[in-house]
């Protein structure tokens, strides 16, 4: 069964990026690129990881007015990757925008996952920005329209996973960052899980950036956490 843990890859040079890439197994994790890479290295990164075996999730958070957003994400599908996203709150017209914009690649287009509320914002953090929900309200809220707009999936903190396998079906992909093994550090993550907990609530995929990559043995980490999961 393919793992379901994707490595956040979150480097500030190429070079780390690679002393880590190449410690890893593709049979083992999936890759995340995200803003920092992909702002320093571009589309052609992307493509080498690619040509090392390794699904992609170009994760850029697509936020903006749905033309800009539907030829982003457009962009993307043309780079080949797996997955990628953008963000709920740009409303239903720009998520189904999203949507239609891959409609021409068929079943080469890659998953399109909506985040809902960051796994780094709490309710303080929401109240702040003039939203009166609790996380889970706001996200309940976002992850339905993504749904109704025909996205893939959304990015959620595993803290909502139970609640939304029920809500909106075994088939819509919940993937979920804000990952801590036990005992390692929340850094800047506020609602955060173990891996072992977050697949048995429900989470599809696992993204985990620090604990594996800041590891001095990644792929021996990588295997730890893959033995405490209880995969069906
Ligand atoms: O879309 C994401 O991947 C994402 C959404 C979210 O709500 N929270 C979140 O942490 N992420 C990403 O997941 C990764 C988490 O990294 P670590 O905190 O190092 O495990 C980072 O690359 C974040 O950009």
């Amino acid at each position: 069964m393919p793992s379901p843990i994707i490595v956040a890859v979150d480097f500030p040079d190429t070079k780390s990026a690679w002393n880590f890439i190449d410690r890893v197994d593709p049979q083992d994790c999936r890759l995340k690129i995200g803003k920092e890479l992909f702002t320093l290295a571009g589309p052609d990164f992307v493509k080498l990881i690619q040509n090392k075996g390794f699904d992609v999730f170009l994760d850029l958070k697509f936020h903006d007015i749905p033309n800009t957003v539907a030829k982003a994400v457009a962009a993307a599908a043309d780079l080949g990757v797996w997955m990628t996203n953008v963000h709920a709150s740009g409303g239903a017209r720009m998520l189904q925008a999203a949507k239609d914009a891959l409609y021409h690649y068929g079943k080469d287009a890659p998953l399109l996952i909506a985040v809902t509320v960051l796994t780094s914002m709490e309710l303080a953090d929401l109240r702040e920005i003039g939203i009166n929900a609790s996380p889970l309200e706001q996200a309940t809220r976002l992850a339905v329209l993504a749904k109704n707009c025909g996205l893939d999936g959304v990015v959620c903190s595993a803290k909502e996973v139970q609640s939304f396998k029920i809500r909106l079906g075994s088939q819509f992909k919940l993937v979920t960052p804000g990952i801590r093994p036990a005992g390692s550090s929340a850094d800047d993550q506020r609602r955060i899980m173990t891996p072992q907990r977050a697949i048995a609530a429900g989470s599809d995929y696992l993204v985990i950036g620090r604990p594996i990559t800041q590891s001095p043995d990644p792929q021996k980490t990588l295997k730890d956490i893959m033995a405490t999961l209880d995969l069906k």
